[in-house]
């Protein structure tokens, strides 16, 4: 695992350690993450995924997706690979990591479809946004089928739509209500962000900036917890370190802020984790 988590007694997410790969390491030991790319004039939200989870330090990002997408991708990326999806998702094979399905996929049958397909092969996975709409009728559809190593990244539109039966006025409590009930870990987004877990394990990450509240930011978060799934990091850690990575991208990144500059400001995030020792 390449990063240390850190959650003080109180519950509040603290800066990550990030330990150095060994010399040894190849790109294929840091990890392999897949993201699933929106339709055409759809792509932007998931190749924002696909930047913060290379940038973080996932060893190979692929963006998946019908043939007309990935030309869009074609002219924006180089260092992303790119392929065509296949209905059986054979794409997912044993070297793959983690996935990451929501962003810009549209809110239709087909995504949720590709969901049930995708939790069936049992990699660590992202679900966020249309993911999470797409089931907004039948919930229990999604969380018969979820395992323990989702993390789900709903803002507080989405969460309401998918547990319309939580009352968000605690949002600790409804996190922690969403992580039981779903079966998965429930990272609810905002000003202040609260990751929950199945097994009741609770933090929250202050360390943020309302710079953040810019089109594409959570897409960005999303890429992050794909890019740690990626390189080794539990659902759970993953969600409570990306919080924090994000949160202090806003910081450093300030005012003008866009989603487009957020996976350039990773380096500089990053290189003030790094374990010197
Ligand atoms: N560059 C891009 O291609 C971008 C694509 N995006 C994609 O656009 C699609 C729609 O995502 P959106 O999040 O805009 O919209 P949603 O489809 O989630 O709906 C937004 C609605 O949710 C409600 N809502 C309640 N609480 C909210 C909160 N805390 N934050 C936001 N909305 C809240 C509001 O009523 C709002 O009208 C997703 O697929 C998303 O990934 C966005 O992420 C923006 C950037
Ligand atoms: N006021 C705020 N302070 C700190 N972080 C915020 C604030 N508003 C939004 N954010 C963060 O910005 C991101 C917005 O994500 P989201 O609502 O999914 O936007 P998008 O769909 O456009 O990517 C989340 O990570 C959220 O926690």
């Amino acid at each position: 695992m390449s990063f240390r988590c850190k959650i003080s007694d109180k519950r509040v997410i603290e800066r990550p350690v990030l330990l150095a790969p060994p010399a040894s390491t190849h790109k294929y030991a840091r990890g392999s993450a897949i993201v699933f790319s929106g339709p055409p004039l759809r792509t932007g939200a998931s190749r924002l995924s696909a930047q913060a989870a290379l940038t973080v330090g996932a060893g190979l990002v692929t963006i998946v997706g019908e043939y007309e997408a990935l030309k869009e991708h074609a002219a924006q990326v180089t260092a992303i690979m790119l392929r065509e999806v296949d209905p059986d998702l054979a794409i997912i094979d044993d070297r793959v990591r983690s996935a990451l399905l929501g962003p810009g996929a549209g809110i239709s049958t087909r995504t949720k479809e590709a969901v049930l397909r995708l939790l069936q092969k049992g990699v660590p996975l992202v679900l966020d946004a249309d993911a999470l709409t797409s089931f907004e009728l039948q919930p229990s559809e999604l969380f018969g089928a979820l395992h323990d190593q989702v993390v789900l990244t709903p803002h507080e539109g989405e969460f309401a739509r998918l547990f319309p039966v939580i009352d968000l006025a605690d949002r600790f409590t409804a996190a922690r209500l969403a992580a039981e009930l779903s079966g998965a870990v429930v990272l609810l987004k905002g000003a202040e962000t609260i990751v929950a877990a199945p097994d009741g394990r609770l933090a929250v990450n202050t360390y943020a900036s309302p710079w953040l509240a810019t089109a594409g930011s959570g897409d960005v978060l999303a890429g992050l917890v794909c890019g740690l799934l990626a390189q080794g990091s539990s659902a759970f850690e993953a969600a409570c370190i990306a919080a924090w990575l994000h949160g202090d991208i806003g910081i450093r990144g300030g005012p003008g802020l866009t989603a487009d500059a957020m996976p350039g400001l990773i380096p500089l995030v990053l290189a003030a984790c790094l374990d010197k020792g």
